[in-house]
């Protein structure tokens, strides 16, 4: 058997875990051509490089079906139910950093707090008849979050991309997104409420708790922490 390393399989998380591997003298990269999802993995022995999307990175860990994963922690905090359970983190790449946010349009002057959200909720409710849309993909998160601040007259909107949109189109009044410069909230008049920090989040190395190993790949773990300086 090998043991299997799952890393996202395009853009700058890609590019940055394939440098992070090969500061630590473990060359990772992609075989064939560019839209060839196949990888090769050198300076360490019986490590199979395993090429996916970002968000289906937690899931694989979770089911056991690879041994380590890179993604961001706000991927696999969202996509795991008591994701420790499954999964453990072995190491913060200093990358990919976001903070995941909860924002409202910058017009609204008397809302900048959570508190303030769920009284402007509360009304939005009474003068519109339905509940304020929040549009996010991170349901799991957000709807803990608001759920230990106590707002709850609102409901979460599903959204996979563009999501400082939707407010601008008029299918959701706040976002719950990742930012890092600020820019897409600025650029779409949204502001981040005071206390609106839902998760700080960098791409980290996990490691599946439940995945089968034989002696070998016991093996081939330790020699790859060890060179990883993460034993
Ligand atoms: N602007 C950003 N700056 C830094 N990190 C970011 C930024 N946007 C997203 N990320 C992080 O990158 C990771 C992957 O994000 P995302 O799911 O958007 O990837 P993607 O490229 O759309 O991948 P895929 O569609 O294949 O799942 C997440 O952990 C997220 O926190
Ligand atoms: O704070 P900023 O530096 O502006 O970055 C934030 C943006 O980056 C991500 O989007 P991405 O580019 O991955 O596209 P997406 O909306 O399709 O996810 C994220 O969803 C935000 O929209």
């Amino acid at each position: 058997m090998s043991l299997k390393l799952g890393v996202p399989s395009k853009g700058r998380l890609m590019d940055k875990t394939f440098d992070w591997f090969g500061q630590r003298g473990i060359e990772l990269g992609r075989a064939g051509s560019e839209r060839e999802y196949a990888g090769y993995v050198q300076g360490i022995d019986n490590i199979e490089l395993v090429l996916l999307s970002a968000g289906e990175i937690p899931r694989e860990l979770a089911a056991g079906r690879i041994h380590l994963g890179v993604t961001g922690t706000d991927l696999v905090h969202d996509k795991l139910g008591q994701w420790d359970r499954t999964v453990a983190e072995l190491a913060g790449l200093g990358f990919g950093q976001a903070d995941l946010v909860l924002a409202v349009p910058r017009c609204w002057v008397d809302v900048n707090t959570l508190d303030d959200l769920d009284a402007a909720a509360a009304a939005f409710r009474i003068t519109h008849g339905f509940r304020l849309r929040i549009a996010t993909k991170y349901h799991r998160l957000v709807r803990e979050f608001l759920r230990e601040n106590g707002v709850a007259d609102y409901q979460l909107v599903d959204s996979q991309g563009a999501t400082e949109g939707t407010v601008k189109n008029e299918t959701a009044e706040a976002i719950a997104d990742i930012t890092s410069t600020g820019d897409t909230l600025r650029a779409n008049h949204l502001k981040i409420l005071e206390d609106g920090l839902i998760l700080r989040s960098q791409a980290t190395l996990f490691r599946a708790r439940k995945a089968p190993m034989d002696d070998a790949d016991r093996k081939t773990l330790k020699t790859l922490l060890k060179q990883l300086e993460l034993d």
